[in-house]
Formats: structure tokens, C-alpha cells, sequence
């Protein structure tokens, strides 16, 4: 016996810009059954606020991707972002780790992850738009790029896809959540 704590899934938060997937994830760890966050390495300048990043530099990026220290990486809205390896340390102990993903690489982490959830968050383009503004944190021309992907369908091909809606209420949404975690824990 190693005596190593069981693994919690990994379970993914994705959906367009302004959709609340920050605000999910950040109630999901405070009311979720011993649910925690990863922190995601992203070249976006350090003040620019919203998630609870690891800002880095391209060279930066560049030198740990080289060195395999992401599980996962990938390119969007002129960014890099990564998940660190250290996701499996993580997940030890623990009801899950939400993580923050672009929908381009779902596939690519149900094969790296295998104990994989997908919760796909919603809300209607003009909730979207409403928000994005109120974030502030792109400038219009910027909010109207991620409107255009807001589009984006996922991937056919992923086992545990369950959709929730945060169009209203933010606790709608985590009980929404709530209710397909802790099933699927049972
Ligand atoms: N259900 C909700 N009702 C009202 N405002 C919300 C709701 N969910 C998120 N927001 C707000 O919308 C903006 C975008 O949310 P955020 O969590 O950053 O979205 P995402 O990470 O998907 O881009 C933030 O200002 C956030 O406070
Ligand atoms: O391929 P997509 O599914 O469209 O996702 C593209 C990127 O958008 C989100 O980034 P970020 O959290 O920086 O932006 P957001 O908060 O505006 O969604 C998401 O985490 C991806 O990194």
C-alpha cells in the first residue's frame, strides 16, 4: 500500500466569454463537497484581474512548456494559458478540481485526465454582451471578438457533458451544478 489518497475528477467549466464560468467555479469551491480550483499559468499582464491567474511572460510560457510542466496548453484571444502537471496533486484528497478550459481541448483532456466532467455553462448572447461590459476587463473591440466565439460548439465524442444554464442567478446555477457533481460522486 502507497497509502495515496483517492483522486478526484477533473471537472471542466466551459462556455463562451461572460458567462459566469469564474463566478461558477469560485462558488462551487466554497459551498462544493471539498471542491478546489487550479490555477491556470496565463501571459496576460498581471493587473488585469478577474480569475486568480499565474501571470507569466511568451518567453516564460515558452521555456515551461518545453520543460513539460503542463498537463495542457493551449492558444485563445491572443493568450497562452496551461494547467500545470502539479493538477494531479490536486485532485488527491479532494471531491473534484474545477478547471477552466477552452473548448478546444476537451478531448485532449478527457484522454490526459480519464476521471473527466464537463459542465457547459450557458446564458443568453445578450446576458453575455451585458456582462462582458460590466467586467471590464477587454475593451469593446476585444468583448466583440469573444461574442464571435461565443458560438463555438464542443466536441462531438465526450462521455459526461452536462449543460447548466446562468442566465439568471448565480446560486440557480450552483445548485444546478451541485446536482450533477454530487450524483455522480455518489
Ligand atoms: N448569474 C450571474 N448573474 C449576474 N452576473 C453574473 C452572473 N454570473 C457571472 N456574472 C458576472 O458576469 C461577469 C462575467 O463573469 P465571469 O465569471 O468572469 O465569466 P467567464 O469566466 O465565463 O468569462 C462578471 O462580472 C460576473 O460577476
Ligand atoms: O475556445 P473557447 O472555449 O472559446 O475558450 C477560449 C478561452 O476563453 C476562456 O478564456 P478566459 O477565461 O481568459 O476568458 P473569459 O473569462 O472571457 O471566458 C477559456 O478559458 C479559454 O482559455
Amino acid at each position: 500500500m502507497t497509502g495515496a489518497a483517492a483522486k478526484g475528477p477533473v471537472i471542466a467549466v466551459v462556455g463562451p466569454s461572460g458567462v459566469g464560468k469564474d463566478s461558477l467555479m469560485s462558488a462551487l469551491a466554497v459551498s462544493g463537497p471539498q471542491l478546489r480550483v487550479m490555477r491556470r499559468v496565463v501571459t496576460r499582464a498581471p493587473e488585469a484581474g478577474g480569475e486568480d491567474y499565474q501571470p507569466v511572460s511568451e518567453a516564460e510560457f515558452s521555456a515551461l512548456a518545453g520543460n513539460g510542466v503542463f498537463a495542457l496548453h493551449w492558444q485563445a484571444h491572443g493568450l497562452c494559458y496551461g494547467i500545470p502537471r502539479d493538477i494531479e496533486k490536486q485532485r488527491e484528497g479532494s471531491g473534484g478540481v474545477l478547471v477552466n478550459l477552452s473548448r478546444t481541448v476537451l478531448l485532449e483532456a478527457q484522454e490526459v485526465f480519464g476521471d473527466f466532467i464537463v459542465l457547459s455553462v450557458t446564458a443568453r448572447q445578450e446576458v453575455l454582451a451585458e456582462r462582458l461590459a460590466a467586467r471590464g476587463r477587454e475593451d469593446a473591440a476585444n468583448v466583440q471578438k469573444r461574442l464571435a466565439r461565443a458560438v463555438n460548439p464542443l466536441p462531438g465524442g465526450l462521455s459526461r457533458v452536462h449543460e447548466i444554464d446562468n442566465s439568471g442567478a448565480l446560486s440557480k446555477a450552483v445548485n444546478a451544478a451541485l446536482a450533477v457533481i454530487q450524483p455522480e460522486r455518489a
